[in-house]
């Protein structure tokens, strides 16, 4: 049996029939799946169950949390039960914001979004967040590790960049993510896994080059193993 890659497939499915399958298709290949809000509003808390599945696949809550302290520390609180591996809020909620919600996660770890990937750095005046990208990246993360996030979503783009600000102890995690010849839909900051997994990224979000793949599993499979051979040590030349 191989070891599962460090992957987070996101289950971006219209239904949780399709999600469940998509789940049970992957998780050989992959350590976790990810639960966004169109499946988390659509179905609710029971969703998690459903696609954790009998292997107990590891689960990511991606529902980008951004609100005052007090709602965002209850909302925390009542997603906490669920024991997801990973909760997201958004960086820019500020210090306090995350902090609220590092309180309440219980057993999961606080992800903070700082940018996410699907803007470019012409889309950050308009935001009027000083840019490029990169610098608010860099200093989303500062504020986000300040306040007690464990985990921060970046592109893989700034996972070099990112890593040497925060250190070793801080969990990254890339979406934008594209196999080499894949579309970038609508992801702006964008990266191959090779990249990403070379730039210091702990875990991989990808979605629909496995999920919109004719086979799920063997799209998730593929780049499990490349993954999996950058990983392996290289033998001295
Ligand atoms: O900055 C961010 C934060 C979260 N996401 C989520 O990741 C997946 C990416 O899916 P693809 O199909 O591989 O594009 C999706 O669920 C997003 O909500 C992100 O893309 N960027």
């Amino acid at each position: 049996m191989t070891a599962a890659a460090p992957i987070a497939v996101a289950l971006d499915a219209p239904d949780l029939e399709t999600a469940a399958r998509w789940a049970t298709l992957v998780t050989p290949h992959v350590t976790t799946v990810k639960v966004g809000l169109e499946l988390y509003l659509r179905y609710g808390p029971d969703v998690v169950a459903s696609v954790r599945g009998a292997t107990r696949v590891q689960v990511f809550l991606d529902l980008k949390l951004h609100d005052i302290p007090a709602t965002v520390a209850g909302a925390t609180r009542a997603v906490a039960r669920l024991k997801p591996a990973f909760l997201t809020v958004h960086a820019t909620g500020g210090e306090a914001m995350i902090r609220a919600a590092v309180e309440n996660a219980g057993t999961a770890k606080i992800a903070a979004v700082t940018v996410l990937t699907s803007l470019r750095d012409g889309d950050l005046d308009a935001l009027g967040l000083a840019g490029p990208a990169s610098d608010a990246v860099r200093r989303l993360a500062v504020l986000a590790v300040d306040a007690g996030a464990q985990a921060l979503v970046c592109s893989p783009q700034e996972a070099n960049a990112v890593r040497a600000e925060v250190g070793p102890d801080i969990t990254l995690i890339t979406p934008g993510v594209r196999p080499s010849g894949s579309a970038t839909q609508d992801q702006a900051r964008v990266a191959t896994p090779e990249e990403a997994l070379e730039a210091g990224a702990d875990l991989l979000v990808i979605g629909r080059p496995i999920t919109g793949a004719p086979d799920p599993g063997a799209a998730a499979a593929a780049i499990a193993a490349v993954l999996r051979r950058l990983s392996r040590p290289q033998p001295l030349a």
